[in-house]
């Protein structure tokens, strides 16, 4: 693993703050542009998001997976949809076939009883389950939300600026975004008391995210999170104070004809304490139709990817053992 490599860090104020500096937007997207393009995931400062809400979420969720386990499957999300609503326990989530060695809890906005995936019982269609302990867990999650959705469309301006679109361009596309599929909260615990220890696979395994952009706010725990480079090798993502780190997801990568890539990651705790993240995936509308740009087409002309559905996409993604019927 190559240690030198780091990521970069992006200073989003000129879009999160009124300056209306478009001198200072510009230089922004372009730092986005360029990050998009190398690795496809950057540290983001100047997010406007108080540090005390962003440590509280990691308290809160920390919280929540060290009650009793007879608390926690109360919110199981077998009494959901069995797909993403709920709390799984260690080892009930699967990543390309391989068990997760994470529990989660995971939410999503509240959709319509006339929405696709109701009528049509699918899976994603359930509500979600909010814990009652801790006490402030809905209050202090859904203030998060209105701060992530915030920051999830001051990003995606910056995103259109760089490839030479209008600020606003993606705003049709994300003006009802489909959050939270999911907004998770994800606990590694010590590992080092699993009898079986051949059993123990990697804690999150390789993969690369649905959406557009995701917002992860990590813990202290350094050595977990691993980014896998151009190159192939996989470097470490430690946190940094006071910033998200960002990553594009396969939708940008299909708008983008693969000029950006929504890159391979995943989670290898081995540490002795118990580590929580919680991924926020900020997501285009369900219907959104996704197809290549023009600016990314003047670069490429072939066309790497035919137009996509968003929400066919993720319910692809989210279920294996669901046929996809026609939204
Ligand atoms: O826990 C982390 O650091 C990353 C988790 C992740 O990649 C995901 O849930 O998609
Ligand atoms: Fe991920």
């Amino acid at each position: 693993m190559s240690s030198e490599f780091k990521l970069p860090i992006i200073d989003i104020s000129a879009f999160t703050t009124d300056s209306n500096s478009q001198a200072g937007k510009l230089e922004t997207a372009k730092q986005i542009y360029e990050a998009c393009r190398n690795v496809g995931f950057f540290y983001l400062i100047g997010h406007n998001v108080p540090q005390e809400i962003i440590d509280k979420v990691l308290e809160l969720g920390y919280e929540f997976f060290h009650l009793p386990e007879e608390e926690k499957i109360k919110y199981s999300i077998a009494n959901e949809d069995y797909a993403r609503l709920g709390y799984q326990r260690l080892g009930e989530n699967v990543t390309r076939y391989q068990k997760d060695w994470h529990e989660a809890l995971d939410f999503y906005k509240p959709i319509p009883r006339t929405h696709p995936l109701v009528l049509k019982n699918l899976p994603l269609r359930g509500e979600n389950q909010w814990p009652k302990n801790p006490p402030e867990f809905r209050v202090i999650f859904n203030e998060y939300i209105d701060y992530m959705l915030r920051l999830g469309a001051q990003v995606m301006s910056a995103i259109a600026l760089g490839l030479g679109l209008e600020e606003n361009f993606f705003e049709n596309s994300i003006n009802d975004s489909f959050w939270c599929v999911v907004m998770r909260v994800i606990g590694y615990p010590d590992l080092r008391n699993v009898a079986d220890k051949d059993r123990v696979g990697v804690s999150c395994g390789e993969h690369t995210d649905y959406g557009c952009l995701t917002f992860l706010n990590q813990d202290k725990t350094k050595g977990a999170l691993q980014v896998q480079t151009k190159d192939g090798n996989w470097i470490n993502v430690d946190p940094l104070q006071g910033a998200f780190v960002v990553n594009i997801g396969d939708m940008l990568n299909v708008w983008t004809n693969d000029i950006y890539k929504s890159t391979l990651h995943r989670v290898i705790h081995r540490g002795e304490n118990y580590r929580v993240s919680v991924p926020f995936f900020y997501e285009p509308n369900f219907d959104a139709k996704i197809e290549p740009l023009k600016p990314c087409l003047q670069i490429d002309p072939v066309k790497h990817h035919e137009p996509v559905v968003y929400g066919e996409h993720l319910l692809k993604k989210v279920s294996t053992n669901f046929e996809i019927i026609e939204l």
